[in-house]
C-alpha cells in the first residue's frame, strides 16, 4: 500500500484581502515524483512554503515525514531538501568545498562530510570539475551542484522549484534522469514545481493542477487526459498557408471531429477517430495548401491547454477555467 509523505489538509494561506492558497488537500506518497503546475501566482511557492515550516498557514495543516511543518519545521527541515531555481553558492569556494560547508551546517562530521561531498560529486557528474570554484561554474553545472547541495544531508524529499531554467537541452536530459534515477534507487520523494510541460510530462508520475490557490485536477497525466478528452482520443494538427472561415467550416462538418480550435494558420482537431485524410482533403478541396498535419495522443500540453484556455493572467479567466472554478467551488476543493 502506498504511503503518503506529504499530507495538506484544507490548507489555506491569506495574505490581507488575498487567498493565495485556498483549502488544499494533498497527498503525496514515497517515492513518488509529483509534478506541480500552474500559471503564475497560482500558489504553488506558498504551498511549498508552509510545507518546508517558512509560511504559516492561515488554517488547515500541512504535515511532512509524519511531522507539522509549523509545529515542528525544525523536524522537516532536517528530512527535506529546496532546491531554488537559482542556488547561492560561495563563488570563491570549490564545489567540494561548498558541498562539505553545507554538510558542516547540518552537523554531519568533517570526515563523513568529505566522504558524501565526494560521492554526490561523482552521482551528478562533477567530479572532474571538484576543485574548481562554484563561481566559474556554467548554469547547467550550478544547477547539478545545486542538487547535490541538497542531498548531503540525505533528506527524505526533494522539492524543486523551476530546477532546468537556462540549462541547455542535453543539459536538461542530463539532469532530469539524474532525478529519475535517484527517486527510483533511493526511494527519494521529488516535489517538481515547473512550467516546462513537455519536462513534467517525462519524469513526473503525477502531477496537480493549480488555479488561483486551487488545486483544480490532480493524477496521472493518463488519467487526466482521458478525464478531459473522454471520446476524443486522438488530436490531430493541420497547418495551411493560409485558413478562411469556410476552411474551418468544412473541417468542422467532417464526421468524428468533435472539436476544433483555431490558432491562426493552425487547426487543432479534437477526433473521435483518425480522419486526417478526410481533413486534408477537405482543406486542398477548399483552396488551402497544407504545410504540415501531424496526429497525437494527448499529453500534459494539451491538457494544461485546455485547463488554462483563456488564462495566462490572474486577471483574465476563460470560460473554460470560470466553470472550473465553479465546478470546484461547487465540490468545495
Ligand atoms: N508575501 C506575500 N504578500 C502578499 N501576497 C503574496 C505574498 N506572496 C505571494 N503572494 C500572492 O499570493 C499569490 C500566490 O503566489 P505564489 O508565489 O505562491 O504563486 P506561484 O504559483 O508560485 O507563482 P510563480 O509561478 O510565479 O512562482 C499571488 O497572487 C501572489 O501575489
Amino acid at each position: 500500500m502506498s504511503e503518503a509523505i506529504i499530507e495538506l489538509v484544507d490548507l489555506t494561506k491569506k495574505y490581507g484581502e488575498k487567498t493565495a492558497v485556498n483549502q488544499l488537500n494533498l497527498s503525496i506518497n514515497k517515492g513518488e515524483i509529483f509534478g506541480l503546475l500552474g500559471p503564475n501566482g497560482a500558489g504553488k511557492s506558498t504551498t511549498i512554503l508552509m510545507m518546508i515550516g517558512l509560511s504559516e498557514p492561515t488554517s488547515g495543516t500541512v504535515k511532512v515525514c509524519g511531522f507539522n511543518s509549523t509545529r515542528q519545521p525544525m523536524m522537516v527541515k532536517k528530512r527535506v531538501g529546496y532546491l531554488p531555481d537559482d542556488v547561492g553558492f560561495y563563488d570563491d569556494l570549490s564545489a567540494r568545498e561548498n558541498l562539505i560547508y553545507t554538510a558542516r551546517l547540518n552537523r554531519v562530521s568533517a570526515a563523513e562530510a568529505a566522504v558524501r561531498a565526494d560521492s554526490l560529486l561523482e552521482r551528478v557528474g562533477l567530479s572532474h570539475a571538484k576543485r574548481q570554484k562554484a563561481g566559474t561554474f556554467s548554469r547547467g553545472m550550478r544547477q547539478r551542484l545545486g542538487l547535490a547541495d541538497v542531498l548531503i544531508k540525505q533528506p527524505e524529499i526533494i522539492i524543486l522549484d523551476e530546477p532546468t531554467l537556462g540549462i541547455d537541452p542535453e543539459g536538461v536530459r542530463e539532469f532530469l534522469d539524474l532525478i529519475r534515477t535517484l527517486s527510483r534507487d533511493e526511494g527519494l520523494t521529488v516535489l517538481l514545481s515547473s512550467h516546462h510541460l513537455h519536462q513534467v510530462q517525462q519524469i513526473c508520475d503525477r502531477v496537480g493542477l493549480f488555479v488561483q490557490g486551487r488545486l483544480i485536477a490532480e493524477g496521472t497525466v493518463e488519467s487526466l487526459s482521458r478525464e478531459l478528452f473522454a471520446g476524443e482520443p486522438l488530436l490531430i494538427e493541420v497547418e495551411a498557408d493560409a485558413l478562411t472561415d469556410d476552411m474551418v467550416e468544412a473541417v468542422r462538418g467532417i464526421e468524428h471531429v468533435l472539436r476544433v480550435e483555431r490558432e491562426e494558420r493552425r487547426l487543432r482537431l479534437g477526433c473521435a477517430q483518425d480522419v486526417s485524410p478526410q481533413v486534408a482533403r477537405t482543406l486542398v478541396e477548399q483552396g488551402a495548401a497544407l504545410t504540415g498535419l501531424t496526429k497525437k495522443q494527448y499529453g500534459l500540453d494539451e491538457i494544461y491547454h485546455r485547463y488554462f484556455e483563456g488564462s495566462d493572467s490572474n486577471d483574465r479567466e476563460g470560460s473554460k477555467l470560470a466553470g472550473l472554478k465553479a465546478k470546484a467551488a461547487r465540490q468545495g476543493t
